[in-house]
């Protein structure tokens, strides 16, 4: 499991941790660290140019004893100061070892560029000239490595507004933020290298965390020598209507891939058609009315995509979330409750997955604002609803009232494709009739999901039938790198 912790949590951390040590020892670890990840990414140090982009605070401080670090090995080092003030003694040691303090022009001959402008000390959308620093490292052809945070990410949440550095590589010091997992930010982190300083045994328990592949293969369950198709877990499918039929065909497709011992689906005569023809080993149950009576025994049910919204998608709803098996409700099924949260109160186990467009539905927000703040509103609906919050989109979370948010660590911008989302439902309403509870289901199975279209897209376009062709292949590859 990868933690993540928010900036005030690593400032208390860093706080009881300081108070064991000389003065000025973590800046040393942190620049250390700082300084052999900078040599690697340059290959050759001696001769090389590296431009600093030093700010006010601690940050700029790490930048420049980093900095001090590579000019003793040869290289020509410049610092360009953007604050008002200046890390005095990181400054003094920088100069005494042949660095020079330069103008903002010295960005354009950079063969590195670090970033030192803020850190977990920013607060808000950069101001000038740091906004502008960013800006120009940004547009140049140097890569650039972040100090702990790519500047104009917020460390705790990923919130970008504003101008943002765009890092090559960011080395984040003691413990992963919060901000480098979730996007927006984490789309501006480049590869995230961590300097131990020191600091494990005084965090507390994590604001997020990531799944590993050991840890999903930790989790998925797995067939004994006893199992048989009942006992390894049925899932019941309401999905599809005579306007939507990929829908179910993918929804069931997903399920199937990601090892329910049977999927067992219900719905109107056209996809019951076209789930009959795609999938044979769905045992099908034809409805003319909305009534999930005859369709035999299940461990888990996933509602809701292509279902439509009418009278026929609330009688289902109402039924499926009246029985005391773990739901998983999506698409349509969100529209449904989203006119009737009622149907939310229930005790048994109560999956969400909606994206942004459907979480502000559900719980009055805007899409957009969603989009910005993923991880606060994923969060508040969970506690709102009273249900485990699967939120789709560019970073997955999954929240879950008082446990660690989970981020997903896989996927690719290919599964931005029409259907993926079916077959995510099938996928984690499998591992729900599995036996995983509503937080496991949902973070392993956005992970296999991601995984899964990073196999089937290769680079190239995907259809979201490929993404369930795939899960196979994802758990063996997950399970081959344990
Ligand atoms: N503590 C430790 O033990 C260790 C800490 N370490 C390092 O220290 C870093 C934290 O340092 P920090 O606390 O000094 O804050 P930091 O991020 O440098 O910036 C704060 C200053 O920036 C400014 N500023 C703020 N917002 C701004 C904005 N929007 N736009 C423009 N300017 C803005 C503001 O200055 P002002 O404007 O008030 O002059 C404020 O005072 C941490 O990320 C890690 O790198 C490591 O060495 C490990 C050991
Ligand atoms: N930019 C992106 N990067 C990574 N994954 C994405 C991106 N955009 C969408 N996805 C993923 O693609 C899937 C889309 O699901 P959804 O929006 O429900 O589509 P549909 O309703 O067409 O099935 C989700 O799993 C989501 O996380
Ligand atoms: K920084």
């Amino acid at each position: 499991m990868r933690t993540a912790y928010t900036a005030d949590q690593i400032r208390a951390a860093e706080h009881t941790l300081m108070a064991t040590l000389p003065p000025g020892t973590l800046m040393q670890r942190a620049a250390a660290g700082l300084a052999a990840a900078c040599a690697a990414l340059l290959g050759k140090v001696y001769g090389s140019r590296v431009v600093l982009l030093v700010g006010s605070g601690d940050n700029g401080g790490d930048a420049l004893w980093a900095g001090e670090r590579l000019a003793r090995r040869g290289a020509r080092v410049a610092a360009v100061l953007a604050g008002a003030k200046t890390h005095e003694a990181g400054l003094a040691a920088f100069l005494r070892a042949g660095g020079r303090v330069a103008e903002r022009d010295a960005l354009g001959t950079a063969d590195l560029v670090v970033d030192g402008l803020v850190g977990i000390g920013a607060s808000g959308a950069l101001r000038e000239p740091y906004a502008g620093l960013a800006e120009e490292a940004n547009a140049g052809r140097a890569p650039v490595v972040a100090v702990d945070v790519p500047s104009g990410v917020d460390a705790s949440t990923g919130r970008v507004e504003g101008a943002a550095v765009r890092a090559r590589l960011t080395v984040t010091m003691g413990a992963l933020k919060t901000g480098l997992l979730v996007d927006p930010g984490a789309a501006r982190t480049g590869r995230v290298e961590l300097v131990d300083i020191g600091l494990g045994p005084h965090l507390p328990g994590p604001d997020v965390a990531a799944l590993t592949d050991g840890d999903v293969a930790g989790l998925l369950p797995r067939p004994g020598n006893e199992s048989d198709k009942y006992r390894r877990g049925v899932l019941g499918v309401l999905a599809g209507s005579d306007l939507y039929t990929g829908a179910a065909v993918l929804a069931v497709g997903g399920a199937l891939r990601a090892g329910a011992g049977m999927v067992r689906y219900a719905g109107p005569a056209e996809p019951v058609a076209q789930v009959r023809a795609a999938w044979p080993e769905a045992v099908i149950t034809p409805l003319d009315r909305p009534s999930i009576e005859d369709v035999g025994r299940v461990q888990a049910w996933v509602l809701g995509p292509g279902l439509g919204t009418g009278d026929w998608a609330h009688e289902l709803a109402a039924q499926v979330l009246g029985t005391h098996l773990p739901v998983l409700v999506d698409a349509d099924g969100l529209s449904v409750v989203a006119g009737d949260r009622s149907l939310l109160r229930r005790s048994a186990p109560t999956l969400i997955t909606p994206h942004a467009g459907e979480l502000a539905r559900l719980i009055r927000a805007g899409r957009e604002d969603i989009e910005a703040a993923r991880l606060e509103h994923a969060r508040a609906a969970a506690a709102e609803l009273g249900v485990t919050v699967l939120l789709k989109g560019s970073t997955t979370v999954v929240a879950e009232e008082s446990r660690p948010v989970r981020v997903n660590p896989t996927g690719t911008s290919w599964l931005a494709t029409g259907g993926t989302g079916d077959v995510l439902s099938g996928v984690a309403g499998a591992l729900l009739a599995q036996g995983l509870g509503p937080y496991d289901a949902g973070s392993c199975a956005a992970y296999l999901h991601g995984l899964a279209g990073r196999l089937a897209a290769d680079g190239a376009p995907l259809a979201a039938a490929d993404v369930a062709t795939a899960v196979p292949a994802a758990v063996r590859a997950l399970t081959a790198r344990t």
